[in-house]
């Protein structure tokens, strides 16, 4: 058994981002770019019109009231394209190509028409409505760089310089194998005696999408070593890591170990001193990860928070130190004395201050499921009275 901070730093080790690949843009939410975004081209690639109204010249205006022959339109997408000399004007749109030689656009609403003639009745000031060529970036110009996660906004970015891909880390593709003969499709345990609904999956596919990760397989496994071996084969073969949960421990049918046999395993550790989760192991099938996490579901939540988010957070380009960005709070309540592993509480904050769900058993999941901190305490700690600095992690 080696201890959590040990167990931290194997994971860090093992958590460096996967190789890169061309992924189209409408695919790449989320993903993290490997090289930086480049622009091809320049924006606005030709001076725009930023209104709707009439392209003039300045020394058209200088003299006004004036009336100026109107000698064409341009749309955005459809510009003029001919030639306007002195003494007329351009009907013309946001978005439309200025037409060379127009100096500003003049807002419609100031503006009369009639008879292909267009009036204006003071000489225009103020803003030229008119956004020069490259006054939002030049073609050569690294608007993205890399390490970034593509938002939305970024993805604005990337296609607005006319890119129809990026160079982005690989996905990590995650497989989850939920073993026991216990489990049932959650809505359907009430249908079998001594079912239990696999709530486990539900949550850890959810954790594994949210630092990054592509959830690719779930299945769930009776203990039976047969078809844990094939459920492991089959994982490996479609997966970078593969979650294990339940079948940590010492029982009769714990076989989340043996049913990697087949395949040559190194384990990183087995046991960690924590609680909950003392099971919880992790090993290399060649390039592919195995996380174990213990079956109760609290064990779960918090091994895989403490681990596989920052596995998967790693492997996705992330960086595995987003997933253990360790704050501190004030205590709203005394803490407990902590027994002899390494604990992590699951806990809320209330006006800032840190306080604990009321049930801690590693089973419970109603407290499980409203708490949105992980309150760490070390081994052997005693009590810790309200009002004193905790370290905690957000779930
Ligand atoms: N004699 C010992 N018994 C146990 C020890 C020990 O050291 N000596 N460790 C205990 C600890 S700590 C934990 S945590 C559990 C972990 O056990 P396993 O990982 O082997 O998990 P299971 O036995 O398969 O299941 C435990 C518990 O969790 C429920 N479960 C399992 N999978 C799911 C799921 N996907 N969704 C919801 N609930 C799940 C399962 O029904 C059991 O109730 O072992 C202790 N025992
Ligand atoms: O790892 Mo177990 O969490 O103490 O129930």
């Amino acid at each position: 058994m080696i201890s959590f901070d040990e167990a931290v730093a194997l994971v860090r080790q093992l958590s460096q981002p996967l190789a890169t690949e061309q992924v189209p843009l409408d695919r790449a939410a989320g993903r993290v770019l490997a090289r930086p975004v480049v622009a091809p081209r320049t924006a606005p690639a030709f001076p725009t019109s930023a209104m709707d109204g009439y392209a003039v010249r300045d020394s058209d205006l200088a003299q006004a009231p004036v009336k100026l022959r109107v000698a064409g339109e341009s749309y955005a997408g459809r510009p003029f394209g001919k030639r306007a000399g002195p003494g007329t004007c351009v009907r013309i749109f946001t978005g439309a190509v200025v037409p060379p030689g127009f100096d500003r656009v003049v807002i419609q609403e100031q503006v009369g028409q009639s008879n292909g003639l267009a009036f204006f009745d003071r000489t225009p000031s103020g803003g030229r409505h008119i956004r020069p060529v490259g006054s939002d970036f030049f073609a050569g110009e690294a608007i993205l760089p890399a390490g970034i996660v593509l938002t939305p906004q970024a993805l604005i970015a990337a296609a607005g310089a006319d890119v129809g891909e990026v160079c982005a880390v690989r996905q990590p593709r995650i497989a989850i194998l939920a073993t026991g003969d216990e489990l049932a499709v959650p809505g359907t345990a009430h249908l079998r005696a001594g079912a239990v609904p696999d709530s486990v999956s539900v949550g850890i596919a959810a954790l594994a999408e949210a630092f990054g990760g592509a959830v690719v397989l779930r299945l769930r496994i009776p203990d039976t070593l047969e078809a844990l071996e094939s459920g492991a084969d089959e994982a490996l073969a479609c997966s970078d890591i593969v979650v294990v949960t339940g079948g940590a421990s010492v029982g009769e049918r714990d076989y989340a170990r043996d049913m990697f046999r087949g395949h040559a395993m190194q384990p990183v550790f087995s046991k960690v001193a924590m609680k909950p989760g003392k099971p919880v192991w992790m090993s290399r099938a060649g390039a592919r990860l195995v996380v174990g996490l213990p079956g109760n579901p609290g064990s779960a939540l918090v091994t895989a928070r403490l681990f596989l988010a920052p596995l998967v957070a790693g492997l996705s380009g992330r960086g595995a130190g987003l997933a253990w960005q360790w704050q501190s709070a004030r205590l709203g309540e005394n803490a407990p004395e902590v027994g002899d592993r390494e604990t992590f509480y699951r806990g809320q904050l209330h006006e800032g201050r840190a306080v604990f769900v009321g049930n801690q058993d590693s089973s419970a999941q109603a407290a499980l499921g409203v708490s949105r901190i992980l309150i760490r305490r070390a081994a052997g700690a005693g009590v810790l009275p309200e009002g004193r600095e905790v370290s905690f992690l957000p779930l």
